[in-house]
């Protein structure tokens, strides 16, 4: 490692540590004492993770190699892309990750943690474009704290104007939904960003229309190649509008544990504000009397399609939780 940067981590060691760290000799005239200051505890962002390797980003820009200590394993911890991380910095050799801070969310595939936003892909056709599909990623979202930003590719293969009415009904709860890559690079400045949808829909395409530099094979292209796809795995976030993004598309399918998901409520917006004027507070919109949900999607306030896979999703929801009690019942 250079004097340089070992300096700068030092540096950034100190901010960390609460110190001015003008008042120490910082300038190559007046070197550290390497054997007094060996170690030097460093924050940072782990970048990239390839091959038990960590990119740590500090700060002031710096980029670390590190490794993490065989401690990790044993706690059953493994830092992921994302992490914010105290690291030491080592002369000469290789830094250590040293402890994980606590993460907002965390995503298994691709494995990034303290994530901002999502862009959820859905294409107009194949696949068909599905609202059931797309409140289930956005439900899934909702319950991470995973802002979601909806993007509708294909639209050059549909009739123009056809997806204008989900724009304007979604727009209407309160999600953003994109036609264009323009208008949605806007949205990813200053956050760290995935993007996620089924495989086909074109997660890919846009990755390259976005970050052309990215240079990641799409379907056509790797087929023309004659190589599978996906092949490298690691995960790496990419500086773009001054944000991050996830290189590595994911989730084709949603398997996530229903029963450890909170309120149901709370990943329905719409749904979330009206129920406040149910008679029951333990209202599920389902039997009860004075529903001001049901009423509310009587009177066309509520779109048929939302109710229709929130109730769905309650009823599954329910039934894992059925199938666990019996579980939990026949084990005793
Ligand atoms: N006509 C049209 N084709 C598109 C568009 N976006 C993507 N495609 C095509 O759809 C196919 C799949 O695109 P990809 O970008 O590889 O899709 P992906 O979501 O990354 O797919 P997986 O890697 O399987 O998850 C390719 O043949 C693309 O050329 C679009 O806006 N219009
Ligand atoms: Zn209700």
């Amino acid at each position: 490692m250079s004097h340089t940067i070992y300096y700068r981590a030092r540096n950034s060691a100190l901010f960390c540590a609460g110190l001015n760290p003008t008042f120490l000799p910082l300038s190559p005239k007046s070197p550290i004492k390497y054997d007094k200051i060996r170690t030097m505890i460093n924050k940072g962002r782990i970048l990239r993770s390839l091959a038990g390797f960590y990119d740590v980003q500090t700060e002031d820009s710096q980029v670390y190699q590190t490794r993490a200590r065989g401690n990790f394993r044993k706690k059953g911890m493994k830092p992921v892309v994302g992490d914010f991380v105290d690291f030491s910095a080592e002369e000469n050799s290789e830094g250590y990750v040293l402890d994980i801070y606590e993460r907002k969310n965390q995503l298994i595939r691709p494995s990034v943690a303290n994530i901002d936003q999502a862009v959820v892909i859905m294409s107009t056709v194949s696949p068909d474009f599905s609202l059931n599909l797309l409140d289930r990623f956005l439900v899934f979202l909702e319950h991470k704290q995973i802002r979601p930003l909806i993007y509708i590719s294909k639209l050059d293969l549909v009739e123009a104007g056809s997806f204008e009415q989900i724009k304007s009904d979604y727009e209407a709860i309160g999600y953003a939904i994109f036609f264009d890559e323009a208008e949605l690079r806007d949205e990813l400045k200053g956050k760290v960003t995935v993007f996620m949808g089924q495989t086909g829909v074109g997660k890919t395409t846009l990755l390259n229309k976005l970050a052309p530099e990215m240079e990641l094979a799409t379907g056509e292209t790797s087929e023309k190649l004659g190589r599978g796809r996906h092949t490298t795995r690691h995960v790496e976030l990419y500086p773009l509008m001054e944000g991050l993004i996830a290189d590595t598309p994911g989730f084709s399918s949603l398997d996530y544990e229903v029963d450890n998901q909170p309120d149901l409520n709370e990943a329905f917006p719409e749904i979330l504000r009206i129920s406040h004027a149910c008679k029951f507070r333990e209202c599920s919109h389902t039997h009860e009397p004075d529903c001001a949900v049901k009423t509310a999607l009587e009177a066309g306030e509520i779109l048929a399609s939302r109710y229709q896979n929130y109730t769905q999703l309650l009823s599954e929801i329910n039934q894992t939780r059925e199938h666990y009690v019996k579980q939990g019942k026949k084990q005793t």
